[in-house]
């Protein structure tokens, strides 16, 4: 894969930014890049590890003369960095941000981008539970999907830079209205991380069980569980009050399974919880399937990548 982007510009080096760097450094993508972030340390820590070929001390001064600009901040943050970046936008360029939540984006961001400079959301399905500019990797994007959510009009040339961009960077790509979007993300992402942050607070509310036992008998459900409840605070806060309306339709609906389930214990009804877990067990395997669970022995066994 040769060079896609002359320069592009990170704004926010965490751990999607800098991923995109060294996956972006792995197959030469980009001629130049550039990093801002908003505290001195991570800057500090971004310029002794390497991360981009120039740190800037300011977000105008890394955005200019850039022909991508990536918003890779928490959601909530998006709109104020898309109003200070805005004036040095050079025309031509394109504006794509990285956020778990796509309308709220769209609507904080899109206001700001001048004419002539185009705007295509973007949300790679990929990450971990840490952050920060050294948890980054070339390979985090490696036959997972990245969507892109362009609005309406949306310049098609634009569009398929970006895709051959993260394609490069080892994702699949594919395009989603942002409404969507959120809707699949609050039941695929949202919901369960707030289920996982609910659960781990549970045992740590529970006196009964020491915070000893709880970590020395983990057994793997509860493991993920607390691997999840771990994510970034910041991150999640503003994904759950940006997504309100999709995530909140979800935890209704899990709530009313949930009852049922209780319901089916506390009555004896063995045929409604083992007819409930064969149809979740064949959800899973259709995920082991599509080759989305590198963790699974059977990985790869899926969706060739083409
Ligand atoms: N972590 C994941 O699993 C994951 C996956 C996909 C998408 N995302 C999305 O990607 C974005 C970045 O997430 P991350 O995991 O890389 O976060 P991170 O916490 O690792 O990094 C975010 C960086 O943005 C900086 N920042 C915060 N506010 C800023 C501002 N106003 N101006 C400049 N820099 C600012 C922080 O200092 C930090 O360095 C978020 O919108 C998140 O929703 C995260
Ligand atoms: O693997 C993880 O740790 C993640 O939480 C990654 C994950 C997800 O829910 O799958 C988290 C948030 C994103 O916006 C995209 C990916």
């Amino acid at each position: 894969m040769s060079q896609v982007y002359g320069r592009v510009a990170l704004i926010g080096l965490g751990l999607i930014a800098s991923s995109m760097f060294w996956a972006m450094r792995r197959t030469g993508l980009a001629t130049e890049v550039t990093g801002y972030s908003r505290s001195q340390e991570t800057r500090d820590t971004a310029t002794r590890i390497g991360l981009c070929d120039r740190i800037c001390d300011t977000a105008a001064e890394a955005v200019e003369g850039a022909d991508l600009v990536v918003l890779a901040v928490p959601v909530g943050a998006m709109g104020d960095v898309a109003a200070e970046i805005a004036p040095m936008l050079k025309p031509g360029a394109t504006v794509t941000d990285v956020g778990s939540v796509k309308r709220h984006v769209i609507e904080a961001v899109g206001p700001h981008v001048p004419d002539g400079v185009h705007f295509v959301p973007g949300h790679p399905l990929a990450g971990t539970e840490h952050s920060g500019p050294e948890s980054g990797f070339a390979e985090l994007f490696d036959n997972r999907w990245t969507l892109l959510v362009p609005p309406e009009g949306t310049d098609p040339a634009a569009i398929d830079r970006l895709r051959a961009l993260w394609e490069g960077m080892g994702a699949l790509v594919d395009e989603m209205d942002a409404d969507h979007h959120d809707l699949v993300l609050a039941v695929t992402s949202h919901a369960p991380h707030l289920i996982a942050y609910t659960m781990v607070g549970v045992a740590d509310d529970l006196r009964r069980v020491t915070d000893t036992e709880v970590i020395k008998y983990s057994a793997a459900g509860f493991r993920d569980f607390t691997r999840i409840a771990a994510s970034d605070p910041t991150m999640w806060r503003d994904v759950f009050l940006t997504n309100k309306d999709a995530t909140l339709e979800i935890l209704g609906r899990f709530t009313e399974e949930l009852f049922a389930l209780q319901r089916a214990i506390r009555t004896g009804d063995g045929g409604h919880l083992h007819d409930y877990f064969t149809r979740t067990r064949a959800i899973r395997r259709g995920v082991i399937e599509a080759g989305q669970d590198t963790d699974a022995p059977d990985f790869g066994r899926g969706r060739a990548k083409t």
